[in-house]
């Protein structure tokens, strides 16, 4: 019973809720099953809240109890034994799926099982999912190998997949100017983003013919022309424009296809010595790239990404009117960034799976313990978003995951080079890697001790166990770096 009733409070209320129905119509013979309420269910809701019993687990007695507006909560806390009439009806809710999803075969199962997935074509997200994934609390290294294969396999339902670009705008960063997209798809409710580099986009239409340069990273449906009714100024605040918006800026782009001439012309010059844009597919993750979290390197990474693909492009002979060797364009290519967050299992199994990192597993085992696969991400919206900016013949992946280059190869993606991703920290502290490594002079002076966008390289205890895991238990091409302890 609630904390602030007395003795005397509780016992009139429980009276109440369990005498028997005083219409001589509901009257059987099982007298204790006439009360409108089971004394003994009230008991144990009373005693562990709205997961009654195990057996009752997935069931909700008072559903949204906590929240007032919710309908069929009851604030207890405001009953008096005067208060009786009129009686609120309490509405008994199943939160458990349907008998008929119980039966079904795993491996049928709709896609949206993740607690934090929630699929726009699948059936809602049902607790007797999660049930089945209940944590076997023995690792077994078969199960670790099923995880390593099912992360280049995800079941996919038979629709492909679609993905539209909603919107586009400018970011200035520490690195210089992005574009940062926003899309949606018609596979999972996410709002996954690309966040383009490609600067020689701001340049106005009079470059020079002599200067070639690569073709602009663009998405064809922003572009698009989504409704004849859409005026220009809506294209523009979608940002279907070209060049960099002023407040004197009215004209939108127009797609492509029907009119090449609305892009630059040098930029639509291709020449074979450009090298393919650097790409990386990022998966979001909240502590590394919010919090600053150094439990990973995933904002260091982020940063990271951004600044090598920022970098000036060296071309060779990039025309005869200059020396050789000498010419380089602005940089480009595109960080795709995929909400799926501890690598698809969401923020919340993430959380435990840290203080079961605490308690001494990695972060291998730690997904195995509570459920999950060591990797349940996905690449076919990455590969979507990569085809919808014209970049999937061709790209050099930024990534020491081979899963991820395998994964971006079936979806028909052309991966012409691996580009390896070397942990700052290592960089910083192996002398050998600080020579070859890429660290900017400016960098020093960059803030130091976060792993956000412009920080500088960042170590610790967590962070080494962490990379050492990557590299040992999930196969990332990374030659691993310890420090010397006797150093
Ligand atoms: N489940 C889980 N996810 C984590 C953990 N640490 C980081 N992540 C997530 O891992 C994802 C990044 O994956 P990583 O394995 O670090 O790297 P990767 O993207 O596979 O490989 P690279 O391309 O080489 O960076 C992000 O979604 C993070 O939220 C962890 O301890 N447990």
């Amino acid at each position: 019973m609630h904390p602030h009733m007395d003795d005397a409070s509780d016992t009139a209320l429980l009276e109440l809720l369990t005498a028997p129905s005083p219409s001589p119509t509901k009257q059987t013979k099982f007298s204790r099953r006439d009360a409108a309420l089971d004394p003994l269910m009230i008991a144990a809701a009373a005693a562990s809240g709205p997961h009654v019993t195990r057996n009752h687990y997935h069931h909700d007695f008072f559903p949204g109890v906590m929240l007032p507006q919710h309908e069929g909560s009851w604030d207890w806390s405001k009953w008096s034994p005067e208060d009786s009439k009129p009686r609120r009806h309490l509405t008994y809710v199943s939160r458990q799926a349907p008998r008929s999803q119980h039966l079904q075969p795993e491996g049928t199962l709709p896609l949206a099982a993740k607690e934090n997935d929630c699929s726009r074509d699948a059936a809602p997200p049902s607790p007797t999912l999660s049930k089945k994934r209940r944590p076997s609390l023995v690792a077994s290294p078969d199960s670790e190998h099923k995880s390593r294969a099912k992360s280049t396999n995800v079941s996919a339902p038979a629709k492909p997949v679609e993905v539209k670009c909603m919107a586009r705008t400018r970011i200035p960063t520490p690195h210089g100017p992005a574009f940062l997209h926003l899309y949606h798809n018609n596979r999972d409710t996410k709002e996954h983003l690309a966040i383009v580099i490609d600067p020689a986009q701001f340049s106005d239409a009079s470059v020079s013919p002599s200067v070639v340069s690569a073709p602009p990273i663009r998405s064809q449906s922003l572009d698009a022309v989504w409704d004849e009714n859409e005026t220009e100024m809506d294209r523009i605040i979608r940002g279907a424009y070209v060049g960099r918006l002023s407040a004197t800026s009215r004209q939108a782009s127009t797609p492509a296809p029907q009119s090449p001439s609305s892009i630059p012309l040098a930029a639509t010059t291709t020449d074979g010595n450009i090298p393919s844009p650097l790409v990386r597919i990022h998966s979001e993750c909240f502590t590394g790239e919010t919090v600053g979290s150094m439990r990973c390197d995933c904002g260091e990474q982020l940063d990271e990404a951004l600044r090598l693909i920022s970098q000036p492009i060296p071309v060779p002979s990039l025309s005869s009117l200059q020396p050789p060797g000498a010419s380089t364009i602005p940089g480009r290519g595109a960080v795709i960034y995929l909400r799926q967050e501890g690598r698809g299992i969401g923020l919340l199994s993430k959380l435990r799976a840290y203080n079961l990192q605490d308690l001494g597993h990695d972060t291998v085992t730690a997904n195995l313990l509570l459920g999950h696969q060591a990797d349940e991400r996905g690449y076919e919206i990455a590969a979507a978003i990569l085809r919808d900016l014209s970049l999937d013949q061709g790209v050099r992946l930024l990534t020491n995951n081979p899963d991820k280059v395998e994964a971006l190869t079936k979806e028909g993606m052309s991966v012409v080079e691996r580009v390896p991703m070397v942990p700052r920290s290592w960089k910083s502290r192996n002398p050998n890697l600080q020579l070859a490594g890429s660290i900017a002079e400016d960098e020093k002076e960059r803030l130091a001790g976060a792993t956000l966008i412009g920080g500088n390289s960042v170590h610790g205890p967590d962070l080494d166990k962490y990379l050492r895991t990557k590299v040992l238990r999930m196969g990332h091409m990374l030659p691993l770096w310890m420090e010397d302890p006797e150093q």
